[in-house]
C-alpha cells in the first residue's frame, strides 16, 4: 500500500468563524509538499487535525487509503507550531527519551539521535541543555526531535523559520532525504522563495479553503497566462501591427506577447526571424509568488 496521506473535505469551526472549509488536498508518498498561506489561513488548524490534536466538524484524514487512527499517528513525525522539548534536559537525552516513547529500541534510539545531531550540525551541543541553545539551533533541536522514530510520514509546521541560510540547507538536505525513503513530508512555510526551490508539491490555502495544489510545475504551467517573452536584435515595436498579437510590455529588443491562438506562435516568429535574429522566444511561466497572489485574492 502506498504511504500516502490525504485530506478529504475537513472543516473546522471556533465558535462562528470557519477556519477550515471543506479542505481536501493530498501529500503523496517520497514527496516534498509545501503548505503555504497567508496568516490565520488554516495551516496550522490542518496540520493539528491530521495529528489528532484538533478534532474535526467534518471530513476525515486518510492514511494508505484508511481512516486514520491512534496508532497510525503514533508512527507520524509532527513539529507542532508550539515547540515541545523541554528546556533544561540534556539535547541528546531528551531526542532518545522520545524516541523511545514511540517504541524503539535504546540502542536504535541512541545511534538515530547520535546520526541527526551530526546531520543537522549539533553533535558538539548533544550534552548541554536546549536553553543554552542559540534559537535556530534550539529549531534544529526540534527538527530532530519530529525524526528520530523513524516517522511514516513527517507533519512540520514552519519548520524553516528563524533558520539561517546554512541552517535552512541543512534542514531541507534531511527532508531531501526522508522523502526519498518513500515518506511522505508535508511542510508549512511563509517563505515562498523557499518554498519554491524546495518542494515538489504545493498545497496554496487561503481563509480556510484550498485555492490550488498539486504538482509545483503543472501549477506553474497551468497557471501560466498564454504569455511569450520574445528578445530581438533591435526594437521589436514592430509587434503593435502584427495580426493575433496582443503586446503586453515593450523594453526596446524585448517583449511580452500574448498571441491570440496557438497558430500565432509559429506566424510570429516568422515575421520575427525574417527581421533579424531572435535570442529568445519562450513561454512566461509564473513564479510561486505570482501564483499565490493570484489565487490568495
Ligand atoms: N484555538 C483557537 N481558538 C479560536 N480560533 C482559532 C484557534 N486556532 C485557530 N483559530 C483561528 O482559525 C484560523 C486559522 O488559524 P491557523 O492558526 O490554522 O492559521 P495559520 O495558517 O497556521 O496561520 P499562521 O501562518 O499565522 O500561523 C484563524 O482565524 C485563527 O484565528
Amino acid at each position: 500500500m502506498t504511504p500516502e496521506l490525504r485530506i478529504e473535505g475537513i472543516s473546522r469551526r471556533f465558535g462562528e468563524r470557519l477556519a477550515l472549509d471543506e479542505v481536501s488536498f493530498t501529500v503523496p508518498a517520497g514527496r516534498l509538499t509545501g503548505f503555504i498561506g497567508g496568516n490565520g489561513a488554516g495551516k496550522t488548524t490542518t496540520m493539528r487535525i491530521v495529528l489528532g490534536v484538533l478534532a474535526a466538524h467534518g471530513g476525515r484524514v486518510r492514511w494508505q487509503g484508511a481512516d486514520i487512527d491512534a496508532l497510525a499517528r503514533r508512527r507520524f513525525g509532527y513539529m507542532p507550531e508550539e515547540r515541545g522539548l523541554y528546556p533544561k534536559m540534556g539535547v541528546a537525552d531528551q531526542l532518545v527519551y522520545l524516541a523511545r516513547l514511540h517504541g524503539l529500541d535504546p540502542a536504535r534510539a541512541r545511534r538515530n539521535v547520535a546520526d541527526l545531531l551530526e546531520r543537522l550540525g549539533l553533535a558538539a551541543r548533544a550534552k548541554e541543555p536546549l536553553e543554552k541553545l542559540s534559537l535556530g539551533n534550539q529549531q534544529r533541536a526540534q527538527l530532530a526531535a519530529a525524526l528520530a522514530h523513524d516517522p511514516v510520514a513527517l507533519v512540520l509546521d514552519e519548520p524553516f523559520s528563524g533558520l539561517d541560510p546554512g541552517a535552512v540547507d541543512d534542514v531541507a538536505g534531511v527532508l531531501r532525504e526522508r522523502a526519498a525513503t518513500g515518506v511522505p513530508v508535508l511542510f508549512s512555510s511563509h517563505q515562498l522563495d523557499l518554498v519554491e526551490r524546495l518542494c515538489d508539491q504545493l498545497v496554496i490555502i487561503a481563509g480556510g479553503q484550498i485555492r490550488a495544489s498539486g504538482d509545483r510545475e503543472q501549477l506553474r504551467r497551468a497557471h501560466a497566462a498564454d504569455q511569450h517573452l520574445i528578445v530581438v536584435d533591435e526594437d521589436a515595436g514592430w509587434l503593435r501591427e502584427l495580426p493575433g498579437v496582443r503586446l503586453v510590455s515593450l523594453d526596446g529588443p524585448r517583449a511580452v506577447v500574448v498571441l491570440s491562438d496557438p497558430s500565432a506562435t509559429q506566424k510570429l516568429l516568422r515575421a520575427a526571424l525574417d527581421r533579424g535574429p531572435v535570442h529568445q522566444f519562450t513561454p512566461v511561466i509564473p513564479t510561486l509568488t505570482e501564483i499565490f497572489r493570484k489565487v490568495s485574492q
